[in-house]
């Protein structure tokens, strides 16, 4: 059974599975090679298996594990990105996700049609956008640039951007993927402090990060995956100590 939580669920996640089938024949020659030798054209390699999750509202829980150990693939499954092969995934509210940032960007429109482009992506209405419109830019601090094609900008004004876009759209559940990582030293604190802001509202946050300081300052709850199941769930300290002392 899913371990569950003191507040109303915004999200579970019941005995859930995920796979992914790895291609080992790019071109023709190489399938028929394989054909020949009976090897097999395709494996498949389970990303998840058996998660059981609850998250409360207001809660802030920290994803943790190491490089390929399932993580994107959870946070992308509950954005609705991703299906699950096996189980369910429900969710309360409105999902806001910075999972790939800048996913739906389009690099030949400018930072402003992206924002309206993407917020409207994102459930808000016209009216809407035109209201927090300047805040979105301000607190992104693209300034001048705001007009130029975002495909001129660097990585980290991309990111900016897009993340101001999701924290200043109408929001119930907020999943944050390593994005925090991209942004300079200042913009990191300010996400942060905003991050708290959204908790403090209770909102539902779900962040992925191998920054364990900061994730240990968001979050009060910690998971730890490990090559696709969970091997811990309880306070962030303690999935802090599991992983280190986990291998991948
Ligand atoms: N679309 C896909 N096709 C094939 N394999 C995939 C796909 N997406 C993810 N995988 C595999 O699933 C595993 C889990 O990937 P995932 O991105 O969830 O890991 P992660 O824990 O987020 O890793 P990292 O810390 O490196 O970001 C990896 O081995 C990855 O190669």
């Amino acid at each position: 059974m899913p371990k569950t939580s003191e507040t109303r669920p915004s999200i579970i996640i019941e005995s859930v599975a995920k796979h992914f089938t790895l291609r080992h024949t790019q071109s023709f020659k190489e399938l028929f090679i394989s054909w020949v030798r009976r090897k097999p054209l395709t494996t498949s390699f389970q990303a998840l298996d058996g998660i059981d999750l609850r998250v409360g509202e207001g809660e802030s829980v920290a994803l943790l594990g190491y490089n390929g150990s399932g993580k994107s693939t959870l946070l992308k499954l509950i954005s609705g990105v991703l299906r699950p092969d096996r189980g369910r995934v429900l969710t309360r509210g409105r999902v806001a996700g910075l999972i790939e940032v800048g996913a739906g960007f389009h690099p030949d429109l400018s930072g402003r049609d992206n924002v309206y482009l993407n917020a409207a992506i994102l459930g808000m209405s016209r009216a809407e956008i035109d209201a927090r419109f300047d805040e979105i830019v301000e607190f992104s601090e693209i300034g001048e640039f705001i007009d130029t094609e975002v495909k001129h900008y660097s990585s980290g004004m991309f990111v900016r951007l897009a993340f101001s876009v999701a924290i200043h759209t109408e929001l119930d559940i907020l999943l944050v993927d390593e994005v925090l990582a991209v942004g300079d030293a200042p913009f990191r604190e300010k996400c942060k402090a905003k991050i708290r802001e959204l908790v403090e509202q209770g909102k539902t946050m779900f962040v992925v990060s191998h920054d364990v300081r900061m994730v240990t300052e968001l979050c009060t709850r910690g998971i730890v995956i490990r090559r696709g199941r969970m091997i811990f769930d309880g306070p962030v300290d303690e999935a802090v100590v599991t992983l280190k002392e986990s291998t991948r």
